[in-house]
């Protein structure tokens, strides 16, 4: 008999679609199977006004309009955002990205401190007008212990704003999970390679490009801690794949950007995981039902079918001159996606 397993609305709560023909190449990979998805706005340059954040979502409508699929957009951070400017926007966003400068992939006019004093003028407006705010949390200290330096900003910042909606995104350590249950005010989300990878398989043997990403992998216990929080779907806990596409000659080279591919493979790989530990009952909280409740999300149905069956990622995704190479590339993985009602 063959194995079916579905999943109603899943949603993807940290991803990057790009612009231009990225954007072409990896909407519709995302908007195919995903119900919604939050999108991230380190473009370049990143998405600071309304004009900018309104015609990015109508270029995403426009790339995935085969599919009934909501993106969530967001603003990227600035200290200045007044009232008058956040109210106006309020109801075009679902959130707003915070990335200290220079951190990440496109992030070079993030905020460049995190004394609180500095982001208070923001943090304020925001809290008053219930505008959740999503983190990039890493210190610029040595790269394994970032997130990990990062954890006293995080408190600080639930503390001064307890009425704030904080979203630590992409947590990779043990210490991240820890901090969840401290602040009722403080959630995360968790990427598929977290929950899969650790430093060895970036850097223990070959260098593996597609693996590197910030914040970067880290020990075998720190993803035990992941991985055991998203298998029992811990309800402050959501899947966000921070799905992060960079062209093949960006990252095979020297000077690697990060960022790992996983659109294509997330539910499949989500199942197949969810099933190895004997967890599958909390998948569909896991991918959707968390995350429909901390952002207040209503949506119709959208059930996304899978079945035990092999499936061949592909070695690379093209679009025009666009080449992407996601995780796994020509593996085979045990589920399949078989059709989306
Ligand atoms: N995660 C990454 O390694 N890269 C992301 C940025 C980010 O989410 O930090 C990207 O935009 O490429
Ligand atoms: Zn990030
Ligand atoms: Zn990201």
């Amino acid at each position: 008999m063959i194995k079916v397993f579905e999943i109603n609305k899943p949603l993807d709560m940290h991803l990057h679609l790009r612009d231009n023909d990225m954007l072409q190449l990896v909407g519709p990979l995302t908007s195919n199977t995903f119900s919604g998805a939050l999108v991230m706005p380190n473009l370049v340059p990143p998405v600071t006004t309304k004009e900018a954040l309104l015609s990015y979502k109508q270029r995403i409508l426009e790339a995935c309009k085969e599919d009934d699929f909501t993106p969530y957009m967001t603003l990227f951070f600035q200290n200045n955002y007044s009232f008058e400017f956040l109210n106006d926007i309020k109801d075009e966003i679902i959130g707003i990205k915070l990335y200290p400068a220079g951190i990440t992939t496109n992030s070079e006019t993030g905020v460049s401190s995190m004394d609180i004093e500095v982001l208070r003028p923001t943090l304020e407006n925001m809290s008053k007008l219930g505008i959740p705010l999503c983190i990039h949390g890493e210190t610029n200290g040595f790269v394994m212990d970032r997130e990990k330096e990062f954890m006293p900003i995080y408190e600080s910042i639930a503390k001064a704003f307890p009425n704030l909606k904080i979203i630590m995104e992409h947590i990779t350590t043990k210490d991240a999970v820890e901090l969840l249950d401290k602040y009722s005010n403080l959630y995360a989300t968790v990427t598929l390679h977290h929950l899969l990878i650790t430093l060895d398989d970036v850097a223990g043997g070959m260098l593996d490009p597609h693996l590197f990403c910030k914040p970067i992998a880290k020990r075998p216990e720190d993803r035990t801690a992941l991985l055991n929080t998203a298998l029992k779907s811990h309800p402050k806990l959501m899947f966000g794949s921070d799905s992060a596409p960079h062209p093949k000659h960006r990252k095979e080279c020297c000077g690697c950007a990060a960022g790992v591919f996983t659109s294509p493979i997330a539910l499949q790989v989500l199942v197949e995981l969810f099933e190895k530990h004997n967890a599958l009952e909390n998948l569909n909280s896991f991918v959707s039902g968390n995350a429909q409740k901390i952002y207040g999300l209503n949506l119709k149905d959208k059930i996304v079918r899978l079945v035990k069956k092999d499936f061949t990622v592909p070695a690379i995704y093209e679009y025009k001159n666009e080449k992407v190479v996601p995780m796994y590339a020509g593996q085979t993985l045990s589920w399949s996606i078989d059709s989306i009602l």
